[in-house]
């Protein structure tokens, strides 16, 4: 199903719809204030969350003309498989809090426009069920993103669903031993609504609503968790890939290539957990750097244009992933919402391409940017 997709029809209504923000503007005036909080907010003082996406613009984009783009290919592989371009969907948890279809409507876009997608073990459906829906369209590959659980058979469990089901890799989560703190879900006191369960964990809808957000994670989730004895421990049960979520830093990226994981997510869990890290794009090129190409480099947060997706391909990242786009295209108008928004980071990143002159993924590299510094000419990297 790779190749250029075909545009997804856009009926007159969806003619506001023109970019990423237009997609917030329009999902968040429809959410509840509730969801919509659970959804957009960061955590603390809100300036990680912030930067992620404004640490973009320092970049300056170097564009080559005269080049012949008329055969431009956007596409690339992950996961073994070939992709339409090189972004995916995040694991984000409670999808069907923004459309009641959630989980099974994101993966049948994202097979629809040819890419892949993680499931979050905070779904409202199933591994079975997801997995179902996306490859009723097209081969799409899947990850499940774990955490570490106090309950070893329980993790065990997912895991062995995860391959009965064909998932290719699992996205362990290292950034959340607990949660970040997220006032908005205090403040509001969010609960997951009435009807939605977290079945992959085995959780209906009663025992969820007993606790708070907070309270519930910390029930199943092992803040004891440590790479000496959980990554040789999923080393030795599965065969599935492992990559590390939420990796900031080069010592951690030389310690996941010490424990043989298959690749690093750099990420900040979208600015949700320890407000005041560092925006994604400026982390990630020190892992760039400390990996010196010994083990494969993913990066999500902020991410909300292609010519975003561009610039962390030119700072050494091989595939982008996004968030809370898929939440707000699914509130938006479901499957349909989620497969425009995929249409639009895909035009926007062939687009920019196009415009620097690259025919290909691999011409994405770093002399394709540069930086702006006051009062100074463009500096290059
Ligand atoms: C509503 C929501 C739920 C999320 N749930 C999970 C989760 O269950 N597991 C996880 O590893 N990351 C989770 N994340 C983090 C995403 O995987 C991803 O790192 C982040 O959303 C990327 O940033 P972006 O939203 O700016 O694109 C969640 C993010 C959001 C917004
Ligand atoms: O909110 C999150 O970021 C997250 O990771 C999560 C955890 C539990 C349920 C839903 C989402």
């Amino acid at each position: 199903m790779a190749g250029n997709p075909v545009p997804v029809p856009v009926p007159a209504a969806d003619v506001k719809i023109l970019c990423i923000d237009d997609l917030r503007i329009e999902a968040s005036e429809k959410l509840p204030v509730g969801a919509r909080d659970f959804y957009n907010s960061g955590s603390t003082d809100q300036i990680t969350i912030a930067e992620n996406t404004t640490a973009y613009a320092k970049y300056r984009v170097r564009p080559r003309v005269l080049v012949d783009v008329s055969k431009a290919d956007t596409s690339t592989t992950c996961f073994g498989r070939k992709v339409s371009f090189p972004l995916g969907v995040s694991p984000a948890g409670l999808q069907a809090m923004a459309h009641p279809e959630g989980e099974l409507a994101t993966a049948r876009a994202c097979a629809r426009r040819g890419i892949n997608m993680a499931i979050s073990s905070f779904a409202n459906y199933t591994i079975r069920e997801i997995r179902g829906s996306g490859l009723g369209v097209a081969p799409i590959k899947h990850a499940i993103q774990m955490y570490t659980l106090k309950d070893r058979g329980l993790e065990l469990k997912i895991i062995r669903e995860a391959e009965a089901q064909g998932c290719t890799a699992i996205f362990l989560t290292a950034d959340s031993p607990v949660l970040g703190v997220r006032y908005n879900e205090w403040r509001n006191d969010f609960r997951t609504p009435d009807g939605l369960g977290f079945p992959i964990l085995g959780w209906d809808s009663e025992r969820i609503r007993k606790q708070s957000h907070d309270d519930s994670f910390m029930t199943f989730n092992d803040d004891a968790h440590n790479w000496a004895r959980d990554i040789p421990w999923l080393r030795s049960v599965t065969k599935m890939e492992i990559w590390i979520k939420g990796v900031l830093t080069a010592e951690d990226t030389l310690k996941a290539i010490e424990m043989g994981c298959d690749g690093i997510i750099v990420s900040n869990h979208g600015g949700r957990q320890l407000d005041g890290v560092p925006a994604t794009i400026d982390a990630l090129p020190e892992c760039v750097e400390a990996a010196a190409g010994r083990i494969r480099i993913h990066v999500d947060g902020g991410i909300r244009s292609g010519t975003d997706m561009f610039k962390a391909l030119a700072l050494g990242a091989e595939y982008v992933w996004v968030g809370r786009p898929a939440i707000w295209g699914l509130a938006y108008a479901g499957e349909r919402g989620v497969e425009l928004m995929l249409e639009i980071f895909y035009n926007e990143f062939k687009r920019c391409m196009q415009l620097t002159g690259c025919n290909s993924v691999k011409d994405i590299t770093k002399s394709c940017l540069g930086v702006v510094r006051p009062d100074g000419p463009l500096a290059r990297l």
